[in-house]
């Protein structure tokens, strides 16, 4: 018999009881949810018949202590489609287990949500890649889990998904296809991109030999969240959106002068706020493209 406990507060019953306080709460019942990242918590503001809920208040919820994570769980509609938004998320770096981190996204999947958009701030790796470009994620390398911090150690119970999940597909191509295609119609063509998003556990800061070694290993982009929400939600055979917000450039030289700090990426996130919540209401909104023949005809890119 495996005596092994995953996490005290994070078992299948936890998850029920959260799921079933939100529910009796709140009428809304939604298909899609919406973690927002640093400083993306505007993303939320365009929602009608909103219902706010602050994580202090949620049974089990964890509560986001990142200045630029507001801490608000809030349900509404985006056109048609009920949603609901993560104002706010929390981080490895602030000392939460990864069952901890991505709990959430298991209340999700209890309550009916069939497809998950998770947005973040990250630091530019690629050359050409410019502060304020909106990187929608196409795969991603999950550092922390070579190390043995993944979100699905532990013994694994088959109501939340199988032992052995695959992930060679976590972002779903077509939802990827709908968004680059909503980019171009709404002119974001020449600040829109595709990659690779390199999870590390944060606090600090990439050194310049670090940030080298990750960009030489195929990440685009770096940052310290994401990966596990993305990871438990493939489990649990949600359908997921990656949209990073590139918010400052990574060193990778020691010539270079600029230092990366929290402030800018809050900047960056302010001064993009607004198009990425365009971006995200169009997609919303023209989400039912994913289940038509419609999909045939959105551009390639
Ligand atoms: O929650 P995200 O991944 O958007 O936050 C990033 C990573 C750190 O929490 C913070 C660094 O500025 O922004
Ligand atoms: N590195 C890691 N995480 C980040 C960065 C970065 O440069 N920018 C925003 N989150």
């Amino acid at each position: 018999m495996h005596t092994k406990e995953k996490c005290c507060c994070c078992s299948f019953e936890n998850v029920k009881e959260t799921t079933d306080w939100l529910l009796s709460r709140t009428r809304h019942r939604p298909k899609i949810a919406v973690v927002c990242g640093s400083g993306l918590g505007i993303l939320a503001d365009g929602v009608t018949n909103k219902q706010t809920f602050s994580y202090e208040d949620i049974p089990n919820f964890p509560v986001s202590t990142v200045p630029g994570h507001e801490g608000r769980l809030v349900f509404g509609y985006v056109k048609d489609k009920a949603c609901v938004f993560m104002q706010g998320r929390v981080h490895l770096y602030e000392g939460y287990t990864l069952c901890k981190v991505t709990y959430p996204v298991r209340i999700f999947k209890l309550m009916g949500v069939e497809t998950i958009i998770v947005t973040n701030a990250s630091g530019g790796l690629c050359e050409d890649y410019k502060v304020g470009d909106i990187m929608i994620i196409k795969d991603h390398i999950n550092l922390p889990g070579f190390a043995g911090q993944h979100p699905l150690c532990g013994p694994n119970d088959e109501r939340f998904g199988i032992r052995f999940p695959c992930m060679s597909d976590a972002y779903s191509k077509d939802l990827r296809k709908l968004a680059l295609s909503v980019g171009s119609d709404l002119g974001y063509s020449n600040f829109i991109r595709e990659g690779v998003y390199c999870m590390v556990s944060g606090p600090n800061f990439e050194t310049i030999a670090e940030a080298r070694m990750l960009h030489i290993l195929g990440s685009d982009s770096v940052g310290m969240s994401t990966v596990p929400e993305v990871t438990v939600a493939k489990h649990a055979g949600l359908r997921v959106l990656g949209i990073s917000l590139i918010t400052n450039k990574v060193s990778l030289d020691y010539s270079r002068e600029e230092k990366a700090n929290h402030e800018e990426v809050l900047e960056t996130g302010q001064m993009r706020a607004e198009m990425l919540q365009k971006l995200l209401q169009t997609l919303i909104s023209r989400y039912d493209q994913l289940d038509s023949n419609q999909m045939e005809s959105l551009n390639s890119h």
